[in-house]
Order: structure tokens, then C-alpha cells, then sequence
């Protein structure tokens, strides 16, 4: 798997198993509207906008249709650029869906594992230049999202005096604070993000962090005020789904397409072979990892004291959600 041509393919889009029978991790072929594609060939850029109420939590159905998605909008040769978001104002993607987890199907949770791992080697692998665009909150796996795109921008969220509508939003790798620990790879996207250090100390401590904070260790490239710009990029207006048109004045969105026009600029082979240069190793050790590494997960979520700590946390989530 590891060669020289191997490793081409995957910057490429292409997967070198796709030639073959279908693998046992290649995710099925998925349309749904759980992300929303658009795509402008005149600019060569796409937005992918996740679309998962309530939360955009990962199921499996999720992960494959953001594979599938990507790979729809990577198969065409004049994008060069995609921008991840959400149709949530404020959550961007509050991770795993817990609810896979609790009391799991034995069937199911290695494919759901497996449906994860993809999502990490063709959204870290794309060839695509990809820009998140972070409104709101990114927890966990939606950090892991955002982290595996080229660029982050994230909004520093409404910090009206009006305790109502405040509203700040954060990103990081909580896990530790449901009792469990990112997996390894996870993790080390961490290290390779803001540095061994900072990550070291983010791990073990969860922390979940506001935009200022996450801009200062390099979590984040940019962020931008909550408001609305003076004259919006007609072109981007024209690339939102319907669900957000009403965000084409977003000063987020804004900057997300002018991050995704720089990119788009770039001669492509020399910005994939750079990619290929930071990130390949990382991808080839997890997929030579990878049957492995879903043995630890499900043996890991499924332990009892693991369980009592995710029913007990699925459980104050719908309290708390009740209680509004
Ligand atoms: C030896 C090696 C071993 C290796 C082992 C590896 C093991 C690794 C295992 C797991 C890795 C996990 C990574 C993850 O991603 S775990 C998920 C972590 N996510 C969270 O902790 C976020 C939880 N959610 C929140 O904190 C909030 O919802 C927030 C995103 C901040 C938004 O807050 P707010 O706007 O106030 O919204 P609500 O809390 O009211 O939520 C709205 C509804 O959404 C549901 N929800 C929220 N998050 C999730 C989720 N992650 N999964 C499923 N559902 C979720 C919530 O219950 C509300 O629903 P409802 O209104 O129907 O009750």
C-alpha cells in the first residue's frame, strides 16, 4: 500500500484499492441531504455544508455521506477548492454521535469505527485545498473535522452583553471529560496542529477552547466578528445552499471563500505534492493501523465502566437540552 504510486493515488482522489474489489473499508456510495453540496466550476470552488440537526453529530450515515460527498466533488477536475460548514448557526459538529456508542451493535461499531477512520484519510488526503469554516461549536471528532482541513476560520461568536444571546463558541478534543481518550491518531492531529506541548496539556485536561484562545496556540488560522459585512462576494452568494443564503453577508463565510480563492490560485500539483509532503506519512501509519486500532476502540467503548460514563453523559446531554 505504501508506494510511491500508492501514495500519488491518494492525493490524487483516487484510492489505489478502488481498481479492485470493493474493499471492506471503502464506504458505500451514499446520496442524502445530511451534507449539501454546492459547487461553482467558474470559481473551482464547492462548499460542503453539513446538515444534521441536531447537532451534526458523526453516525455512520454521516461519515459516509461526507465521504461520498467529498469524493463526488473531488471527481471533478475543475474544483480545487471546498469549504466545509454548517447549517447550524451555532454548532459546527459536536463529534461522535454518542448515542453510537451506548450499548452498541457488535455489527455496527466497527463500521461505524471504520467510517470514521475514512472520513480522516480522504478529508486529511484530499487533493482538494479545504478551508472549515467554524461558526460554532467543535468539540471532540468536530475539532478532528476542522483539523483535518488545510485552513480554520472560526467566528468569534456573539458576544452580546445580552446573556441571552451570547454566545461564544469552542473547539478542542474534550474526550478525557467523558472518560474516555481520543484515539491515536486523533491526538497526534492535535500534536501536529499547535505543537507537543500545548497538546500534551489539551488532552489531558480536555479542554474546549473559546476563539481568542484557540487562535493564540495555532488551533485555529484566523478568526472573524460575529457580523454581517457591508457587500458580500456575489459568487459566494451563489455558491450557498438555500438552507444559509441568509448568511451570504457572514463575515465567516466571507473569509472562508477568500481563504478558498487563494488556494484556488495555486498551481494544483505543486500545492497537492507540498500536502503530500506534511501529511502522508501520518495517513500511510494509520491505515497500516487501522484493523488494529478498531479492535482497541471497540474494546475500549465497549468495557463497562466505559459504558456507565457515556450512558451517564448521553444523559445529562438531554437533561440539560430539556431544561431550555
Ligand atoms: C488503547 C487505545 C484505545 C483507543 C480508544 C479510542 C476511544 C475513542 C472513543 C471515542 C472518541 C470520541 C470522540 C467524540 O467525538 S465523542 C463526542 C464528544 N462530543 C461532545 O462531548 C459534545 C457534546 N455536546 C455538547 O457539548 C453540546 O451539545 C454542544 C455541542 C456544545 C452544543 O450545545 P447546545 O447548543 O447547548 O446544544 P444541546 O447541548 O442542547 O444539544 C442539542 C441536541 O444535540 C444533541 N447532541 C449534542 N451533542 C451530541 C453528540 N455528540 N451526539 C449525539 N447527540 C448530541 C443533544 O442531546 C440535544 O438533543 P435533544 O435536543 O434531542 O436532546
Amino acid at each position: 500500500m505504501n508506494t510511491p504510486r500508492a501514495r500519488a493515488m491518494l492525493f490524487m482522489g483516487r484510492r489505489s484499492h478502488q481498481s479492485h474489489a470493493p474493499h471492506k473499508h471503502s464506504p458505500p456510495a451514499v446520496a442524502n441531504d445530511l451534507v449539501i453540496s454546492t459547487v461553482d466550476e467558474n470559481s473551482g470552488i464547492a462548499m460542503l455544508t453539513m446538515n444534521r440537526p441536531p447537532a451534526n453529530s458523526l453516525s455512520l450515515e454521516m461519515n459516509e455521506a461526507l465521504c461520498y460527498s467529498l469524493k463526488t466533488v473531488e471527481a471533478n477536475p475543475k474544483i480545487q477548492s471546498v469549504i466545509l460548514s454548517s447549517t447550524n448557526p451555532k454548532i459546527f459538529s459536536a463529534g461522535l454521535d454518542i448515542t453510537e456508542l451506548v450499548a452498541p451493535d457488535n455489527d455496527r461499531l466497527p463500521r461505524f469505527w471504520n467510517s470514521l477512520q475514512q472520513v480522516y484519510i480522504d478529508l486529511y488526503g484530499s487533493r482538494l485545498a479545504t478551508v472549515a469554516a467554524i461558526q460554532g461549536h467543535a468539540p471532540a471528532a468536530g475539532c478532528f473535522l476542522a483539523m483535518s482541513c488545510d485552513y480554520r476560520v472560526m467566528s468569534e461568536g456573539d458576544t452580546n452583553n445580552d446573556i441571552k444571546k451570547k454566545h461564544v463558541p469552542t473547539i478542542g478534543l474534550n474526550e478525557t471529560q467523558l472518560g474516555i481518550a481520543a484515539p491515536p491518531w486523533m491526538g497526534q492531529l492535535l500534536v501536529r496542529t499547535i505543537g507537543f506541548r500545548q497538546a500534551e496539556l489539551a488532552l489531558a485536561l480536555g479542554t474546549l477552547f473559546p476563539p481568542e484562545q484557540a487562535l493564540s496556540i495555532g488551533l485555529v488560522d484566523d478568526i472573524v466578528p460575529h457580523q454581517q459585512v457591508e457587500s458580500g462576494d456575489h459568487k459566494l452568494v451563489d455558491l450557498l445552499p438555500s438552507q444559509i443564503k441568509d448568511q451570504a453577508q457572514n463575515s465567516l463565510l466571507q473569509k472562508a471563500y477568500t481563504q478558498a480563492q487563494i488556494y484556488a490560485k495555486i498551481p494544483p500539483q505543486a500545492r497537492v505534492a507540498s500536502k503530500m509532503v506534511t501529511r502522508e506519512e501520518h495517513i500511510f501509519r494509520m491505515i497500516a493501523k487501522r484493523d488494529e486500532d478498531t479492535q482497541h476502540f471497540c474494546g475500549f467503548v465497549t468495557q463497562k465502566a466505559v459504558q456507565k460514563n457515556l450512558t451517564a453523559y448521553v444523559e445529562a446531554l438531554k437533561n440539560k437540552s430539556a431544561k431550555k
